[in-house]
């Protein structure tokens, strides 16, 4: 599934599934609870050998629901299962209450006396801190506020000064953690403050999480990724759900095939001459400069653009040739000229923005907007857009905006504040959220960088690039990564891909390249890596 559903998106499914009457919420809550004792012999087969202890937090809701059925197939296979209950049992919703139920028929004890879980007799605490797995089936996609003392609790039960707890399995969401934005409501001081220590941002940073039908946008957003370890999505049979309005889709190995640009079905090329696949202009900066628009350059080529020209200033003609062989080079030194080199049509993409020169930039971009050409702005650009007077007025649903976090703060200070405020309810403001809001008012495709990349249109497209889990690719932080981005972009719109879709496809290329070249990478291995990343997709 590429999908990425939030919360409200979810409910809608389940509710719409037990309406239609196919299916009961309580066969949803069985097939769930199911789906994570599976999970859990997957991960670890080990444990499905012999008989092992388990503990398992229940909460006031439906996740807690899920709780009492994994504590019940554990023991039918024979183990030792401890379940606490945060909430009173009066007050679960029906299918929890059921659950419950049967774990009580069936002999199970329920220890409720939360607050003093800490305090616990000196053997109970052993067991807990001595099983083979603990579960997490406090919150799901129902947390509404902060987990308050229970964290602390939690954390003095455990002993965490310790360590983390021992293969802790969540049930959908690490609890504490929004489903929708994958920040943890009321603890993000703290999570900084252990990232900084070396250790887990919370009491409840999980070493499995299981979720059901779809990934939610949190568990790839934020702290999502550290704070879930490892996602695995069990089908709940709720494949043929409704066609929800504005879903977050996870960008797949696919999407670079899934191409509706005139001249190609796919990122392999076509037939046709080098002009069938576009002319693509990187602006250079002043000598000494040129090195990120030659990086943007030597991307824009290899990812299959017909033809790269570096419009060079005059005094970085010298600098620049001697670098360059198949990419070719026009002068351009003022913004008349560039104006001028537009003339031929045949130049169909244009990028902007690395190592150009703030001011340099600002003088050049009303030239660059006036063009209509499927334009990247990046690094300078972005800077001399977000000093320029008449803002975004001139921008055009044809440009791409590449921030990273300190130019998006610069470009759009209030949405970036709105993010930065500490969440205190679920659910929570998103990077998804703020990219969405971002390209709306910019009236064109943002592209905001991180390891959760978002990219948004403002027809309210939205994707995730996330390169987190197994896609992680810490090697990309490195100079020059950015401005092979902006170049991937520019080639693949002198295709003529689409805005969003060459965002999304630069994006995923530009995560798989770094994969593929893994440690040691610098940024001029990106574009050469390449073709390897097109022959391994058989392209
Ligand atoms: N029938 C269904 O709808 C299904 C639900 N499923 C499970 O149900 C979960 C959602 O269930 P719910 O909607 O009941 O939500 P949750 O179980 O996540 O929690 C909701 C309850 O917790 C309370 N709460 C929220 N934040 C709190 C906090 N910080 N401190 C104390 N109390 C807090 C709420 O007031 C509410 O009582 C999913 O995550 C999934 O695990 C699955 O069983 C599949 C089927
Ligand atoms: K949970």
């Amino acid at each position: 599934m590429t999908e990425l559903l939030t919360s409200a998106q979810m409910r809608t499914i389940e509710q719409a599934a037990i309406a239609s009457g196919k299916v009961t919420g309580l066969e949803l809550m069985e097939r769930a609870g199911q789906g994570v004792v599976e999970a859990v012999f997957e991960e670890w087969p080990e444990l499905a050998q012999s008989s092992h202890k388990a503990v398992v937090l229940c909460g006031p809701g439906n996740n807690g629901g899920d709780g009492f059925v994994i504590a019940r197939l554990l023991r039918q296979r024979g183990w030792a299962v401890e379940v606490f209950l945060y909430g009173d049992p009066a007050k679960l919703p029906p299918d929890a209450k059921v659950n419950y139920e049967r774990w009580g028929a069936g002999g199970g004890h329920v220890h409720r006396d939360w607050e003093t879980i800490y305090k616990a007799e000196q053997a109970l605490r052993l067991h807990m801190l001595g099983a083979s797995i603990t579960v997490d089936a406090l919150f799901g996609t129902g947390l509404t506020r902060p987990l308050g003392t229970l964290h602390n609790e939690l954390w003095h039960a455990f002993d965490l000064d310790t360590g983390p707890i021992h293969r802790l399995v969540s049930v959908d969401l690490p609890s504490g953690l929004c489903g929708d934005s994958g920040r943890l409501l009321g603890m993000e001081k703290f999570a900084v403050q252990s990232e900084a220590k070396g250790v887990a941002p919370s009491a409840l940073a999980a070493t499995l999480t299981v979720t059901f039908h779809c990934r939610k946008v949190g568990h790839v957003l934020a702290q999502g990724p550290i704070m879930c370890g490892k996602v695995v999505t069990k089908d709940i049979g709720l494949s043929s759900g409704p066609k929800l309005p504005s879903v977050v889709t996870i960008l797949p190995k696919g999407c670079v095939f899934d191409v509706q640009a005139p001249f190609s079905g796919c990122i392999a090329k076509g037939t046709g001459h080098k002009y069938t696949h576009g002319h693509a202009l990187i602006l250079s900066g002043l000598s000494g400069k040129t090195g990120a628009a030659r990086l943007a350059a030597r991307a824009a080529l290899r990812v299959g653009a017909g033809l790269v020209t570096l419009g060079t200033p005059h005094e970085a003609v010298t600098e620049v040739s001697a670098q360059i062989t198949a990419i070719m080079l026009t002068e351009i030194d003022a913004p008349e000229i560039l104006t001028r080199v537009l003339s031929d049509k045949r130049l169909n993409a244009l990028c902007i923005g690395p190592g150009f020169g703030v001011e340099r930039a600002g003088e050049f971009l009303p030239h660059v907007l006036a063009a209509k050409r499927a334009t990247v702005l990046d690094a300078d650009a972005l800077a001399a857009l977000a000093e320029s007077e008449t803002g975004f007025a001139d921008l055009h649903e044809n440009c791409v905006l590449t921030p990273h976090a300190g130019e998006f703060k610069r470009l759009f200070p209030d949405i970036a504040a709105k993010l930065a405020e500490p969440p205190t309810k679920g659910p929570a403001y998103s990077k998804v959220d703020a990219t969405r809001e971002a390209a709306k008012r910019a009236g064109c495709t943002v592209l905001f960088k991180g390891p959760d990349t978002v990219i948004a249109s403002p027809n309210g497209r939205c994707s995730i690039n996330a390169a987190v889990y197994e896609r992680a690719a810490p090697w990309l932080a490195t100079a020059g990564s950015g401005d092979v981005l902006a170049g991937l972009i520019t080639g693949l719109m002198a295709r003529g891909f689409a805005p969003h879709h060459a965002a999304e496809t630069a994006a995923w290329l530009h995560v798989e390249a770094a994969r593929s070249f893994g440690p040691g990478l610098i940024a001029e291995d990106l574009p050469e890596e390449l073709p390897k990343v097109f022959r391994a997709l058989g392209a």
